[in-house]
């Protein structure tokens, strides 16, 4: 089988006596979507962190595209293709929505920021961003300050950003949080299509979307991967149940 798209190798993470992250190994292949679910507090955020490159492992490997990018940074592994869905405090809010895309896709391009106002004229960034606007479906909301965005259309703008990077793999952190049913079934659709550009390392606590969207789920429980395997495997897993979805129920 062909090597995974990115590939998580023994990672070990500590904080003083708290291990975040044990011996974690997981893989995200070519269309999937691979789920990453499990408790408050069980190392998602440190492990997604990894991945990205904000935080280094004190042990093991992350692949991404066939290389070891452990010792690169977020920005380096950005401009490789691994797309993060951006935390909201990463968009200029008195900036309009195309702005703010056209400013992913101008770091993108790696061209200097000191021409942004010409660049905010250029038409094919402005083609990239209205592109991505429209596959989010945030076309009328273009010129809109993005402050007087509801929580979910920020939560589209930010998906629109990371899809003028072209990313070869996406990595999102709660895509869902804050959207209500509408918003939350709509962005599963688009999801659901998106894997087959771009397979999608998700983390996310709405169950109904990961049941619905992923391929493979990894259950992490105090910083160890106790299962990874299809929904059904993952439903019916005993010490998943004790430890997770037990306590939803
Ligand atoms: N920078 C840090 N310094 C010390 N402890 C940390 C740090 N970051 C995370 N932790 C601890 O590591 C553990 C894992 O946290 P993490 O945020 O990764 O969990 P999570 O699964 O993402 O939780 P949630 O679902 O609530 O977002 C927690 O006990 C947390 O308090």
């Amino acid at each position: 089988m062909a090597e995974p798209i990115l590939s998580v190798t023994k990672i070990n993470k500590s904080f003083g006596a708290l291990k975040a992250s044990i011996d974690v190994s997981l893989d995200l292949r070519v269309g999937e979507i691979h789920a990453l679910i499990g408790p408050n507090g069980a190392g998602k955020s440190t492990l997604i962190k990894q991945i990205a490159g904000g935080l280094q492992p004190d042990s093991g490997t992350v692949r991404f595209l066939g290389r070891d990018v452990t010792a690169l940074d977020t920005v380096q592994r950005a401009q490789m293709g691994l797309g993060r869905t951006f935390q909201i405090s990463a968009l200029a809010m008195e900036d309009s929505v195309l702005q703010n895309v056209m400013l992913g896709a101008l770091g993108a391009s790696g061209r200097p920021f000191r021409f942004l106002r010409p660049v905010l004229k250029d038409k094919a960034l402005r083609e990239t961003a209205e592109t991505a606007l429209a596959r989010v479906g945030l076309s009328e909301q273009a010129l809109m300050r993005t402050s007087d965005l509801s929580h979910g259309q920020r939560r589209q703008l930010e998906v629109a950003v990371a899809l003028t990077m072209r990313p070869r793999a996406f990595v999102m952190d709660e895509p869902m949080a804050g959207l209500g049913t509408s918003g939350s079934q709509r962005l599963t659709r688009f999801l659901d299509e998106l894997r087959h550009e771009a397979p999608i390392l998700l983390v996310e606590h709405d169950m109904d979307a990961v049941f619905a969207l992923a391929d493979r789920i990894s259950v992490l429980v105090y910083g160890s991967v106790i299962a990874t395997g299809t929904v059904d495997e993952i439903r019916a897993h005993p010490e998943v149940r004790r430890a997770y979805l037990g306590e939803e129920e």
